[in-house]
């Protein structure tokens, strides 16, 4: 694994250390640091499209809306015609996450999901492989023999994106297929809510199948919110699947707000912490807030200047490190905020999936921790069982240079890893 950056030699990350087997790209469960995510796979086809036209088909702006193969058809080939589609990339909101994951971390990831088991050229599969990183293993994978789902991703010119998902076979993930020794020796588990509106469809069944695993091996569960309607819409459903399963929830603060009923994204973070024990809420061109637990006796004052908002000088214990709230004797809050890094790019083109980069470097700082905890478990690193390898506040500053680097390539997956080394971002990642 590559480690978030470079490290101070105290606390110094074995990556270069010889490996007696030869290289695989299945994930080995008990040799490789991995994280494993479940999705609806989804193909995204881009195109720019007007707002009158979003209206003529009665399409909610900003929302992912899940529309029958018929309607979803009929707008396709209207867009097909007008030759408004620019191109057709992978997709799937947790497939952007641990493809990116894998890139950050040039390391391997194993996606659950479906995938058609007879693959043409030019079909929605295809497009899909064709854009998924090698690091990706992709052995686990449902064979279904319809089609994989499609995304329209209508991007308006104010920037804004909107989806239609004509979901095909995407929900057909059986509970079978969900490999338990796969999950159990993972790093974490990552998922979005998306599959809690596929009422009665068997990836729902496969995704609580997932769940339980996870927490029957303790491998922590990081689950996106997916959509504000969508948390509007399931909101009880979302609530006892955070309650019972969720270590950490990431998600904008309108789906924070749509979650918890308050608007100022801090004080969503406050409330969303009863639920689970670390929170990401981003806040488009406000930043982003990384919120969660640790134990008292481990808590690290900052040296950031301190910062009042909702809460009073929320961030004075940035410096400390996640924990998840069992793990703590005497548990505090911890609330760590950054502004998009650079003040953002000059020029937005779309903000498709910016959230999703956020949560890519998360979890690579979360699969660090598991790694260096199974490399060096002496190390000063793991007196605490600690859910992360960074302070919330450094984790905040990798997040939010990820961001950056999907706005800036307006992509959702990354096509390569950050650089080795950066002026602006000083301190332990790219320290020299
Ligand atoms: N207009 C902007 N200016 C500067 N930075 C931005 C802007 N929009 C987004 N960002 C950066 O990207 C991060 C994530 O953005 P945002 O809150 O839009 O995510 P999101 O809505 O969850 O995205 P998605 O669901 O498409 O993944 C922000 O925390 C910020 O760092
Ligand atoms: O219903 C859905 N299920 C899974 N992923 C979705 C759904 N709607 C949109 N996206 C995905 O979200 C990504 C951007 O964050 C897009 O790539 C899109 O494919």
């Amino acid at each position: 694994m590559k480690f978030p950056g470079r490290r101070k030699l105290k606390h110094y990350f074995p990556v270069s250390s010889p490996k007696p087997q030869l290289p695989s790209f299945e994930v080995r469960p008990e040799l490789d640091t991995y994280v494993v995510g479940l999705d609806q796979t989804i193909v995204d086809v881009l195109a720019n499209v007007s707002d009158e036209f979003l209206q003529k088909y009665g399409i909610g702006k900003g929302l992912s809306n899940l529309v029958e193969h018929g309607k979803a058809d009929q707008i396709y080939q209207e867009l097909v015609q007008s030759a408004a589609i620019s191109d057709h990339f992978a997709g799937g909101t947790i497939g952007n996450t641990i493809h990116n994951y894998s890139v950050l971390a040039d390391d391997k990831s194993v996606l659950l999901g479906v995938m058609s088991a007879n693959i043409a050229l030019g079909s929605p599969a295809y497009h899909y492989l064709c854009h998924t990183s090698s690091k990706v293993d992709m052995n686990h994978l449902h064979g279904v023999a319809g089609d994989i789902g499609r995304g329209i991703t209508m991007i308006t010119p104010d920037g804004e994106r909107t989806f239609v998902i004509d979901p095909g076979a995407m929900d057909e993930l059986s509970a079978d297929a969900i490999p338990e020794d796969i999950i159990a020796k993972a790093a974490a588990l990552v998922l979005s809510a998306y599959p809690l509106r596929a009422s009665g469809q068997p990836i729902q069944q496969a995704m609580f199948r997932t769940l339980e695993l996870a927490k029957r091996h303790g491998v922590p569960v990081v689950m996106s919110l997916g959509t504000k309607h969508l948390v509007e819409e399931h909101r009880e459903l979302i609530l006892s699947t955070v309650r019972d399963y969720v270590d950490m929830l990431a998600m904008n603060e309108l789906e924070a707000a749509a979650l918890t009923g308050i608007t100022d994204p801090l004080q969503a973070a406050e409330a969303a912490l009863e639920l689970t024990d670390m929170v990401l809420v981003t806040a488009g061109p406000e930043g982003l807030y990384l919120c969660g637990y640790t134990d008292a006796s481990a808590r690290r004052e900052t040296t950031n200047p301190i910062k009042s908002g909702a809460l009073p000088d929320y961030n004075e214990f940035e410096f400390s490190r996640p924990m998840q709230k069992k793990h703590c004797v005497d548990p505090m809050k911890v609330y760590s905020h950054i502004d998009p890094y650079l003040g953002g790019p000059e020029r937005i083109k779309n903000t498709n999936g910016a959230g999703d980069g956020a949560l890519a470097a998360i979890l690579h700082d979360i699969a660090a921790n598991h790694f260096h905890r199974h490399a060096l478990p002496l190390s000063s690193k793991h007196e605490q069982s600690y859910l992360a390898y960074s302070s919330f506040a450094q984790i905040c500053k990798y997040a939010n240079r990820v961001s950056y680097a999907i706005l800036n390539q307006s992509a959702p997956r990354l096509s390569r890893g950050l650089p080795e080394k950066e002026d602006s971002l000083e301190e332990a990642y790219w320290e020299r």
